[in-house]
């Protein structure tokens, strides 16, 4: 029996064309038909397209992000599919992935993917790419292991998948984690498993979380401004084990006396954000004063996970990071 996998197509270099008048690359330019077109792929899948967007992935919004997991969700409805491939821009991709890894509960594989080098530029990635991504979502093994990205061969899970990478084709990596397996041809290996897979039903909107970058120097006003203009959240992204200037801990208990839930993360690519010094401005001050510490959470994903708890109007969000 055939494997049924669909392919919804948002935009990005994956899908993109050279634009006449600039002679520069446009994202999103191809439909989802003009790719699986170019790919060509094993007898024993049968591939059905959907094109959603048509998005450079900078331009993707809270609101694509509602009206993706929808589709999805309305896509695994038919029990004959076996798995979804989406594509879209890298620029982004992460932080789509860890979204619908938080918000979509069916096990079936669903698998993100996009390229670095569009399908016009010599040595693209692009059918690579969207052929390895369409042979794992038809893979049962791949039911395990949560929303992946795919990307360079290499099977990456959502929660710790980043682009490191500006232009390369091997952009994508899990720093500290690593991959799960990877696609080779037409064979599927993996030798990991994402342990945690959590799930989330959203009951309100996604609200606005920011997230702040500390340098030294920096004295914590941007904090003011998100609370000011409605953030309901925001990642503190801190030095090292925590630490940040003292002037931005004093920020930091201002939000968090007007209801704004702050977590803070490390600048560091690795490694997790704890009570060690007793200093102000450490992790310990910004924990009495009523922080989340956001452990070993990329901030684009400590972002994406406080937006999603907000939305789902969990009680603990503290327990859940
Ligand atoms: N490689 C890419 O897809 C980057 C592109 N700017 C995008 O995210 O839409």
């Amino acid at each position: 029996m055939k494997k049924k996998v669909v392919l919804i197509s948002t935009g990005g270099t994956i899908a993109s064309g050279v634009n006449p008048e600039t002679g520069l690359l446009t994202s999103g330019m191809l439909t989802g038909e003009d790719l699986s077109k170019q790919c060509v792929l094993p007898s024993h899948i049968e591939l059905k397209v959907e094109t959603l967007f048509h998005l450079p992935s900078n331009e993707m919004t809270f609101d694509h992000l509602i009206q993706l997991k929808e589709k999805i969700e309305q896509v695994f409805e038919d029990q004959e599919v076996a798995g979804v491939v989406v594509t879209h821009g890298t620029d982004t991709l992460e932080e789509t992935a860890y979204f619908l890894d938080l918000t979509i509960g069916d096990g079936r594989p669903i698998v993100v993917t996009g390229a670095q080098r569009s399908p016009a530029t010599i040595g693209t990635d692009a059918f690579s790419n969207l052929r390895q991504a369409i042979i794992l979502a038809a893979r049962e093994e791949a039911r395990s292991l949560g929303t992946v990205v795919l990307f360079n061969e290499k099977i990456l899970p959502a929660r710790y998948v980043k682009k490191h990478h500006a232009s390369n084709v091997d952009g994508f990596n899990a720093p500290g984690f690593g991959h799960l397996g990877y696609v080779d041809e037409e064979e599927v290996i993996l030798y990991g498993k994402t342990v945690k897979k959590e799930t989330y039903e959203l009951k309100s909107e996604l609200p606005y979380v920011e997230i702040i970058k500390c340098s030294l120097g920096s004295d914590g006003r941007l904090i003011k401004y998100a609370v000011e203009t409605g953030a309901k959240g925001i990642v503190l992204e801190a030095f090292g084990r925590g630490q940040v200037h003292p002037a931005v801990a004093e920020q930091v208990q201002y939000a968090i006396e007007r209801g704004v839930i702050v977590v803070v993360t490390t600048s560091t690519a690795e490694g997790n954000v704890k009570v060690v010094y007793d200093t102000p401005g450490t992790a310990y001050d910004l924990q009495k004063k009523g922080a989340i510490l956001g452990r070993d959470y990329d901030s684009k994903k400590a972002r994406m996970k406080l937006a999603v708890l907000l939305a789902a109007e969990v009680g603990e969000i503290k327990e859940r990071f």
